[in-house]
């Protein structure tokens, strides 16, 4: 462990390079324990994985009780739990925590905690740090071994939301997630699908991650819908994790995966995962072998599409949302707003902003571009469609079928690449669109993201959800100033959340002018 690691909670929890993180790890596992006896006992998940990171990187985030992100107001508290450099700091933390928690009676709670981890070589052994945090806390806890990071969100809602489950010894398995997954999907294509449409074929790049492990299990449950050929699934030899390939290196070289390049029929609809999991973009070749992208948006807008018209025919007082942050491609913002009338939403970057703004809604739709994202349900929503009069039309109740198949097939704690990808096939079934069809829906505007390296990231603070500068003072003025002259140009710059650099969104009417105005800002930061 190097001595003078700082460690700063953040949008994707502690993560570095992997024999940096045990210290981290085992305050994770004192924060967890102490958030679930705040709780009165509900158990809290602690997941260690670095997602679509190097192999040798690894991280822990910790899951909340509700199944979501862990509420923002206990991040500082992880910092400085992470940061106590002896005992009795870290006592002090502690104490200092203990006044924070509210519940008078909180000492006298068991905390529950279950785990689980990705497939880095470094992740037993992270995973064993924790748990030996745990059992200094005296805390019930229960390690599922290999999951996908939404898998672990998924189970810790179902067993918070089930006095039956009691951590260890009566607990929810990974099988009642299948089974949800595969049921749903199975009903509302046996209800929804014209029979002549046929079995569906996708290939998916499993970034050789832990999705791989899951999805082998998966398949078979979901014939005769869908066949799924997957590539890029070997776990054994884990230096392969993320390597040309997943959903993050497809998005960001817009071109084939490892494993795909060169033998992909032309059409064919393909989608990549990362290494945990929860993010997936789709894409294919067409007959002239060019790569189109389907990415977060375009999965977003979709299934905004399909909702808002079930809305519409259920006749139901239902308010629909789309949540999106500043990399969304400016075309599918304005196809929702002025093609399918949906109140389009532009959040901070990151999965805890979109998954706040979404639960704003009776039905919200969040997606980040890069692939990350779900449709959420209210519970409102849930007791409207419960609740049909009798006299409601066969229309009527089609389409809160629907809504209901879609709101168990959607993983509602978190997104989730496997639930996802089902919810994209039924919906194309559906829809009996292919993957041209789901691309023309809208034409991306031409973009550009790009990193820089500048001298200290934190002086870059930005306004209006990202898009625009406030300091240092006069680059926004700048970036105006490069602006003016092109069509429908958009650009900012802001300070990452997860890396030292700042990143540069560009997008234009036409890809050279892209190009040119991405240009003319890198050469404008070098400066800082
Ligand atoms: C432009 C971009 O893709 N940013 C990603 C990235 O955040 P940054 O703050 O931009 O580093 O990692 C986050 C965590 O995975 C993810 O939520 C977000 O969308
Ligand atoms: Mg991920």
């Amino acid at each position: 462990m190097t001595k003078n690691t700082i460690y700063t909670y953040g949008t994707a929890g502690f993560r570095g390079k992997a024999d940096t993180l045990e210290k981290a790890v085992a305050r994770c596992g004192i924060a967890a324990c102490l958030r679930s006896q705040q709780l009165n006992g509900q158990t809290i998940g602690v997941m260690i994985t670095a997602s679509h990171n190097p192999v040798n990187d690894n991280g822990v985030k910790i899951i909340d009780a509700n199944g979501g992100m862990l509420d923002q107001t206990w991040e500082p508290l992880c910092t400085r739990l992470a940061n106590a450099s002896s005992e009795s700091e870290l006592e002090a933390a502690i104490k200092e925590i203990e006044t924070v928690i509210a519940n008078p009676s909180y000492s006298s709670v068991k905390p529950s905690v279950v785990l689980a981890s990705d497939t880095r070589p470094s992740s037993p052994h992270l995973s064993k740090t924790l748990i030996n945090a745990l059992q200094s806390r005296n805390a019930d806890f229960y390690d599922y071994g290999l999951l996908t990071t939404p898998q672990l969100h998924w189970l810790i809602q179902a067993i918070n939301e089930n006095s039956e489950y009691h951590v260890p010894s009566s607990i929810p398995h990974i099988e009642s997630y299948y089974k949800t997954l595969s049921s749903s999907f199975v009903d509302l294509c046996k209800q929804f699908v014209p029979f002549e449409t046929g079995k569906t074929k996708l290939i998916i790049d499993c970034a050789n991650g832990v999705g791989a492990i899951h999805l082998e299990k998966l398949c078979s449950m979901l014939l005769p819908f869908l066949e799924i050929e997957l590539v890029n699934k070997n776990t054994e030899q884990t230096d392969l994790l993320n390597k040309n390939c997943g959903a993050d290196f497809v998005k960001t070289t817009q071109s084939l995966p490892a494993g795909l390049s060169g033998t992909l029929s032309p059409m064919q609809l393909c989608a990549s995962f990362d290494g945990d999991a929860d993010r997936v973009v789709f894409y294919f070749v067409d007959s002239a072998k060019k790569f189109h992208l389907l990415d977060g948006d375009k999965i977003s807008v979709l299934a905004a599409k399909q909702l808002s018209a079930c809305i519409k025919a259920s006749q139901l007082d239902l308010k629909l949302g789309v949540i999106q942050t500043a990399y969304a491609n400016g075309a599918s913002t304005v196809y929702l707003e002025d093609e399918l009338n949906i109140r389009a939403e532009c959040v901070l970057t990151g999965v805890k902003h979109l998954e706040k703004a979404a639960r704003e809604y009776d039905i919200g739709v969040y997606f980040e571009a890069n692939g990350h994202g779900t449709v959420v349900f209210s519970k409102s929503c849930l007791q409207k469609l419960d609740t049909l009069p009798a006299n409601a039309t066969g229309e009527q109740r089609s389409a809160v079928n629907l809504l209901k198949g879609l709101s168990t097939l959607c993983n509602q704690a978190i997104g989730d690449s496997i639930s996802d990808t089902l919810m994209v096939v039924f919906l194309l079934q559906v829809l009996g669109w292919n993957a041209a069809d789901w691309l023309n829906m809208y034409h991306d505007l031409p973009n550009a993201l790009a990193k820089a390296t500048v001298r200290n990231r934190f002086e870059f603070v930005c306004t209006d959800a990202d898009r625009r500068l406030v300091k240092p003072s006069g680059l926004q003025q700048i970036v105006d100033e490069i602006m003016r002259p092109y069509e429908s140009a958009r650009a900012f710059i802001r300070a990452s959340g997860t890396e030292d650099a700042v990143r540069v969104y560009v997008e234009a009417s036409s890809q050279k002018d892209v190009d040119k105005m991405m240009q003319a800002i890198m050469e404008l930061l070098t400066v800082y």
